[in-house]
């Protein structure tokens, strides 16, 4: 039995009890032990079977990445500048179209360096070949929540097929990776699923007690479109189908007024916020101060590396605490304690896994990152809630852990070979372009 002991370090838990401290903490079995503030009891010490020296480093929740599609890092750089619907229909699909299987694992590859060197732990993703980016998940000892994403825009018979597979992927992946992968049903989104599809989607979730994931509102010209074709606006739509009658995450919800949100929160359903992403497509600003007002467990989200462009989850906490005090007026839109809960805590409510993953406690999964604060930009140690939102960088992420093994050690993956995956990505898309 192997038992790790963190000494002398610095502690930002996410727990109410005990939010910050300087201390130990121990893993076993993939689970946090103990923790403690103070030097680590002698009986710690002769327990560790492998000791981790704190000094300049803190240690918080690995951070939780609610929406995303983990493939796309291959498209990245490939069509800048552009808004939702020209990007995705003269771009990203021709593209995608051409993807093989191979393509999605090694893509997939490339966004598990880029997230488990910026400290994600876990990570949602909502994709085509989903049991490839399953295979690449289990292989990178990350923790995710993966979904067969479908879009409906096809024959009958295609729809058939394209739903069926999402019900075997799930059912194959659910718990595997020593339950470290989850699954959910994802109908794209409503302008390219049609109503009775969607429908199928929500009978299968349920079937399967599984939660849904969608696209939902990121654009005004969805909402209009869906007011043109269905007579109400999305949230309504996606209520009258079902979708909001168990464990919901939506993706963006940009636009909403006010009878939405409080819909929203009656429901529970839960939003994952992309804000790098809402800029850069240029699809608006999403209501975030109002929605956490409202109750909504909001989360944070990169969305794929093609429209953000990186999968840097400590950009879009200093993005959404900043853009919501910058629209609003308000220099207490988003405080730095809720950024940090939203990539952390709230990740985890909103898929499922609050009271496992997303805060340092005790039973908790051994999901935790160092950032190595001995540097500048962590001085003078005035507050490290406001240093990790405003100041940190996911560069700054030096080890990760999930469920108790070590996935980054000084900066470099132990589970993936980063050079070749860099290679195969490059290669990978010169073939895609040609
Ligand atoms: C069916 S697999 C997922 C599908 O989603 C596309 N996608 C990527 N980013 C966005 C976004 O911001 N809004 C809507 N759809 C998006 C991706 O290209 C895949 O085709
Ligand atoms: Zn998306």
């Amino acid at each position: 039995m192997t038992r790790l002991l963190i000494k002398q370090g610095t502690f930002v838990t996410i727990d109410e009890n005990l939010p910050e401290f300087q201390g130990w903490l121990a893993v076993e079995n993939g689970k946090i032990a103990a923790m403690g503030e103070g030097e680590a009891p002698q009986e710690e010490t002769a327990r560790a079977t492998e000791t981790v020296d704190g000094k300049g480093l803190l240690f918080m929740p690995g951070l939780v990445n609610t929406h995303g599609h983990a493939a796309m890092t291959l498209l990245r750089g490939m069509a800048d500048d552009l808004v939702l619907q020209d990007w995705l229909q003269n771009h990203m699909w021709p593209t995608e179209a051409k993807f093989t299987g191979d393509d999605v694992y090694w893509g997939s590859a490339l966004a598990a360096v880029e997230m488990i060197k910026s400290g994600t732990t876990t990570f949602v993703d909502m994709y085509d070949h989903s049991r490839r980016v399953a295979e690449m998940t289990e292989a990178s000892g990350l923790r995710a929540s993966l979904a067969r994403g479908v879009i409906g825009l096809c024959s009958e018979e295609e729809q058939k097929a394209k739903l069926e597979d999402a019900i075997r992927f799930a059912r194959e992946w659910h718990g595997q990776a020593d339950d470290r992968i989850r699954v959910m049903i994802s109908p794209h989104a409503p302008y390219t699923c049609p109503p009775d599809f969607i429908l199928k989607f929500v009978e299968a979730a349920r079937e399967l007690n599984v939660p849904l994931h969608t696209h939902m509102s990121e654009t005004l010209a969805e909402v209009e479109q869906n007011v043109r074709d269905y007579g109400c606006r999305p949230v309504e739509h996606l209520d009258r189908l079902g979708v909001f009658g168990g464990p919901a995450l939506v993706a963006h919800a940009v636009h909403l007024n006010d009878e939405e949100i409080a819909l929203l929160a009656e429901r529970k359903v839960a939003v994952s916020h992309n804000p790098i992403s809402n800029l850069k497509l240029a699809s608006g600003v999403a209501r975030v101060p109002d929605l956490l007002k409202a109750g909504v467990t909001v989360s944070l989200g990169t969305d794929g590396a093609a429209s953000n462009n990186n999968l840097d989850l400590f950009q879009e906490m200093t993005t959404a605490a900043l853009l919501h005090k910058g629209v609003s007026g308000d220099p207490t839109a988003v405080p730095a304690t809720e950024a940090l809960r939203m990539a952390t805590l709230y990740g985890a409510r909103s898929i499922g896994l609050e009271g496992v993953v997303g805060q340092l406690k005790v039973g908790f999964k051994a999901d935790l990152i160092a950032v190595n604060i001995a540097q500048a930009h962590f001085v003078p140690r005035t507050d490290y809630v406001s240093h990790l939102v405003y100041s940190a960088r996911g560069s700054d992420v030096v080890h990760v852990w999930v469920d108790g093994k070590q996935l980054l050690r000084d900066g470099r993956p132990t589970t993936l070979d980063e050079e070749k995956i860099m290679a195969e990505a490059e290669s990978r898309y010169r073939r895609l372009r040609a």
